[in-house]
């Protein structure tokens, strides 16, 4: 798959002088047309920032981030705007990122509308929308509170597919939801993504969910990829010793399989910072 994104070396750093804090530390990862990177690590590793960073959100202190060949922290205003387009997002919380005091087919027809398209030209995208997201067209004239977490969930996702991109960075975008709607809201992205051609990064603090809809795998650890390669090989046989503590404390349906693992947690040794340094995560 040829590249679409790629980061190389990425640097990003919050606050200046003494309260600076380098949050991601050289981070290189690539992600191929219609491929989904999992992106996969504890709370604070980085995850978000780099999810920011990609969607132009944050200042690039070091390294470079290519799209599309275009060097992205480089782009003018017509790049910056054909950027909006190509790269969306969907967040975690699907009760916040939807604006209540809109119609679903306000919500929908915004984006369409702020990129040049016609109100009443926009009518007949928004309900195909609808319908490749599996909600009945008669939603279009209510409001997201009326909806459940994974329906409204459905319509961030629909809403994030309105302009067509080439990238949507999925933001832990099933963790608020539960076990039975993550599983179906996990089908719909790898549904649409054979549909349209959509490339995903696809950020999660677990690695049964980015298992089941990535392709290959990166583990981020304070701020460095530590472990990098196909997803199950990843989820399946980790190499580096943090990718081993996620797995070890990963839950899983199978009893047998969640003692094993609690096992294999026990009998891991202390992740002190010579153990990572070895492993390459200082
Ligand atoms: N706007 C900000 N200003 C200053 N520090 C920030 C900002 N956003 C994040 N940080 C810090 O950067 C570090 C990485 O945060 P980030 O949100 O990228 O991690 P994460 O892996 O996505 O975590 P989580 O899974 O909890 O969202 C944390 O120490 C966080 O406190």
């Amino acid at each position: 798959m040829p590249d679409l994104l790629t980061a190389h070396d990425l640097r990003v750093t919050y606050g200046r002088g003494r309260n600076a804090n380098e949050v991601l530390k050289g981070v290189s990862v690539e992600i191929g047309q219609g491929e989904t990177l999992g992106l996969v690590g504890e709370s604070g590793s980085g995850k978000t920032t780099l999810g920011r960073a990609v969607l132009g959100l944050v200042p690039v202190a070091g390294g470079t981030l290519t799209f599309a060949g275009e060097d992205v922290t480089r782009l003018g205003a017509r790049g910056r705007r054909r950027l909006a387009r190509d790269i969306q997002v969907v967040f975690q919380d699907p009760y916040t990122s939807l604006n209540p005091s809109m119609t679903i087919r306000d919500i929908l027809t915004e984006p369409l509308v702020a990129q040049g398209a016609k109100k009443k030209d926009a009518a007949s995208t928004v309900r195909a929308l609808l319908d490749q997201v599996a909600m009945p067209a008669d939603a279009l004239d209510r409001y997201s509170r009326e909806f459940s977490g994974g329906q409204r969930q459905r319509i961030a996702i629909a809403r994030a597919l309105a302009l067509d991109p080439k990238l949507i960075v999925c933001d832990e975008p099933v963790s608020a939801l539960d076990l039975s709607t993550q599983l179906k809201v996990l089908d719909l992205f790898i549904e649409l993504q054979q549909r349209t051609g959509v490339a995903y990064l696809f950020i999660s603090h677990d690695l049964s969910v980015v298992r089941h809809v990535s392709h290959r795998v990166a583990v981020m650890y304070r701020g460095h990829i530590v472990e990098t390669g196909p997803a199950l090989q990843v989820t399946d046989d980790p190499q580096h010793p943090y990718t081993q503590r996620l797995w070890a404390a990963n839950l899983v349906a199978d009893p047998a399989e969640q003692a094993n693992r609690r096992a294999v947690r026990q009998s891991l040794p202390p992740l002190d910072d010579d153990a990572l340094a070895a492993a390459g995560a200082t």
